[in-house]
């Protein structure tokens, strides 16, 4: 029988352990320590646990950390890592050092259910929700791991269609058992899905991003199947009951495509519906991807985009583009590997 990973489990599941194997309460909290923030790689390393309590643990359980299985270069310095987390399915996180920041794109599922027109893990068709520990891995086992200063829920999948295994993820981020960060250094990235966004809202104090990528409803379902199971109207009528004036951010990120959602029509429609919200707005540029017939406006238009919803009380910022030379657009890698996986069985 395999070995159930430690890395990636809630004090509360510890504990749960630890009870079951005739332990004191208290050393779920060293066993905690001993993984968040002493980072051994074995069981045997926890020695304050007797002996005998790490031999009970180990017949059952192990660290359960994996390095990616590959990674890419970009000239800009980002990195992109490849995780492998079943025999054919792989997973992306984007490293994206910036002066003083060092932010990580975080996957949450293999492949996605949501299916938007731009985006290749939709591309992909939806394989698996990933576990807590496969969450927490991709912070845990890059080599910049202990440079990070932010993490974005914005490489595969999406986050609240997995919002159990993302709240376990979270909560081990930002609690003092475990990494101790700081919810605000932290940004949550959906479609809204409604559900899981109130809970994600009620259980959590970390930042939230809700793609957007149109303020009119025949278009956004267009781009964004999602929009006709939880029309934007109503997710920002739901962001409306929450305060995000103080610390917790919410930010809606655009997609800026050429010729479709670029005029001031859409920013002017985009600044009706937000009107009175404490948010912000990014422009994203668009990683083009095979086989889809939509391009990324240029510099100028998006610059007159950004101006205009500025200028009228929504503070928009462009996006900077990072690893274009790696394709940095989430799902392009974990896809290719995947065929090379296919291809090895022909
Ligand atoms: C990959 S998604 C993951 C989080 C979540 N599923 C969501 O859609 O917000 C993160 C962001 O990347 C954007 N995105 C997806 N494909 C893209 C592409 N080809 N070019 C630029 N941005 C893209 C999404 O719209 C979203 O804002
Ligand atoms: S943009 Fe987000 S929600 Fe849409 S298919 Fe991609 S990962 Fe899924």
């Amino acid at each position: 029988m395999s070995k159930q990973p430690l890395l990636g489990m809630t004090l509360t599941e510890l504990q749960d352990i630890t009870r079951n194997l005739g332990m004191p309460k208290f050393t779920a909290k060293q066993i905690a320590t001993w993984i968040y923030e002493k980072k051994v790689s074995s069981i045997n390393e926890m020695t304050n646990l007797s002996l005998k309590q790490r031999e009970k643990l180990d017949a059952e359980f192990e660290i359960g950390a994996s390095a990616p299985v590959e990674s890419m270069h970009s000239v800009d310095g980002t990195i992109k890592y490849l995780f492998q987390v079943s025999e054919k399915d792989f997973v992306e996180a984007v490293y994206i050092p910036d002066d003083d920041r060092a932010t990580l794109c975080v996957s949450s599922q293999v492949g996605c259910k949501m299916n938007c027109k731009f985006c290749m893990t939709g591309k992909q068709g939806f394989s698996a929700n990933l576990s807590a520990n496969q969450i927490i891995n991709q912070i845990y086992s890059i080599p910049e791991s202990e440079k990070l200063t932010n993490i974005v829920m914005m490489g595969m999948g999406e986050p609240l269609d997995n919002l159990d295994e993302v709240l376990k993820a979270l909560e081990i981020m930002t609690s003092d058992y475990g990494f101790k960060w700081s919810p605000k250094r932290i940004t949550v990235s959906s479609v809204g899905l409604k559900k899981g966004l109130r809970q994600f809202l009620e259980k959590s104090h970390c930042h939230l991003a809700i793609s957007i990528h149109s303020p009119v409803p025949a278009q956004r379902a267009d781009l964004m199947p999602a929009e006709k199971a939880f029309p934007i109207t109503e997710i920002v009528e739901l962001l409306r009951k929450y305060d995000f004036s103080k610390q917790r951010r919410l930010s809606f990120e655009y997609i800026v495509f050429n010729g479709v959602n670029d005029s001031l029509l859409y920013a002017k429609e985009l600044i009706k519906l937000l009107r009175g919200l404490d948010c912000r707005v990014n422009l994203i540029r668009f990683h083009a991807i095979p086989n889809v017939d939509l391009d990324g406006a240029d510099m100028e238009t998006m610059t007159k985009f950004r101006d205009y919803l500025t200028s009228h009380g929504v503070f928009t910022t462009i996006r900077s583009s990072r690893g274009e030379d790696i394709f940095a657009a989430c799902g392009m890698l974990s896809t290719a590997k995947k065929q090379e996986k296919n291809d090895e069985k022909l």
